[in-house]
């Protein structure tokens, strides 16, 4: 069985972060393991609270999992502060991590800050460079490439801007836009767009925890990197259409929908 690894904080409604990892990863017949940097206290609503692990019990975490079941794929959510990535990136390198997904987490769809601002420019110089491809939707690709995005050739610009300045490939999602969820998928020079009608559900908690397993998953089981946007894209698309409806607030995603007789 293949195995991936989610390095990311705990959400205690179980719609985002590890949580959405592990579904994710479950949903695509991938052993998930977990390295957690913080729990979250929150629900659809919004994050009241978040507890940091320290770096020393990180470092521990990723101990265990390097030194025992090796991960074929990880991925990388949220971390919020610049001690917990420079452990990240010291034990991905001595480990020789392989197939490593970035999902440059800022703020929750709630508006919480999930990464602390003076973090931002650890990020840019320890986890950026060691990934195979970096997930920012809008708002953080305006970070990364510092520009604002208002058009499909301004996230074009972007993802090309950062994919030159971080040597890997880059997914501008789109799920912020007005129009259609289109995502762009820049590599080696190159681009190609992976488009999706904007499907009208309300409950988009997680959706890019989810899309950032997904990927990591089918990396996990030897497709390439197009395909497994491809895949992936085709999951998420799937998970909002089952139109789950939990909670008060922006809710999860079913990860079940391809489970035939759950219901
Ligand atoms: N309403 C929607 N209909 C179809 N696809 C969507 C919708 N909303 C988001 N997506 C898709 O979900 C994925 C995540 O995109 P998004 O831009 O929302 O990321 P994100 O902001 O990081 O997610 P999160 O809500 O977890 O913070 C992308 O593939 C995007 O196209
Ligand atoms: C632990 C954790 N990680 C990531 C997110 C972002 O997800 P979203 O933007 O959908 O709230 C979150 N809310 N919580």
């Amino acid at each position: 069985m293949r195995t991936a690894l989610t390095i990311a904080g705990s959400d205690s409604s179980g719609g985002a972060g590890i949580q959405a990892d592990i579904k994710t990863m479950m949903a695509h017949h991938v052993f998930g393991m977990s390295a957690i940097t913080a729990l979250t206290a929150q629900n659809t609503t919004g994050v009241i609270d978040i507890m940091e692990v320290t770096p020393k019990f990180l470092e521990e975490e990723l101990q265990c999992i390097f030194t025992d079941i090796y991960p074929d794929a990880v991925k990388i959510g949220m971390v919020s502060s610049a001690e917990l990535m420079e452990v990240i990136a010291r034990n991905l390198k001595k480990y020789n991590a392989k197939k490593i997904v970035v999902d440059p987490v800022m703020v929750a769809t709630s508006g919480a800050k999930l990464m602390e601002d003076t973090a931002i420019a650890t990020l840019k110089r320890t986890l950026l460079p060691m990934a195979d491809l970096l997930t920012p939707n809008i708002p953080e690709a305006e970070v990364l490439a510092e520009m604002e995005i208002f058009t499909e050739e301004d996230m074009i610009a972007a993802a090309q801007k950062i994919s030159e300045a971080y040597g890997c490939a880059v997914l501008c999602k789109g799920g912020h836009q007005k129009n259609d969820a289109n995502d762009l998928l820049y590599q080696n020079g190159t681009f190609r767009w992976f488009r999706g009608r904007r499907i009208e559900n309300p409950n988009t908690h997680g959706t890019g925890c989810t899309l950032s397993s997904a990927i990591a998953s089918n990396l996990a089981k030897g497709f390439s990197m197009e395909e497994s946007v491809e895949n992936a894209k085709n999951y998420i698309s799937g998970a909002l259409e089952a139109m789950l409806d939990l909670g008060k607030g922006s809710g999860p995603m079913d990860h079940a929908f391809r489970v035939e007789g759950v219901y």
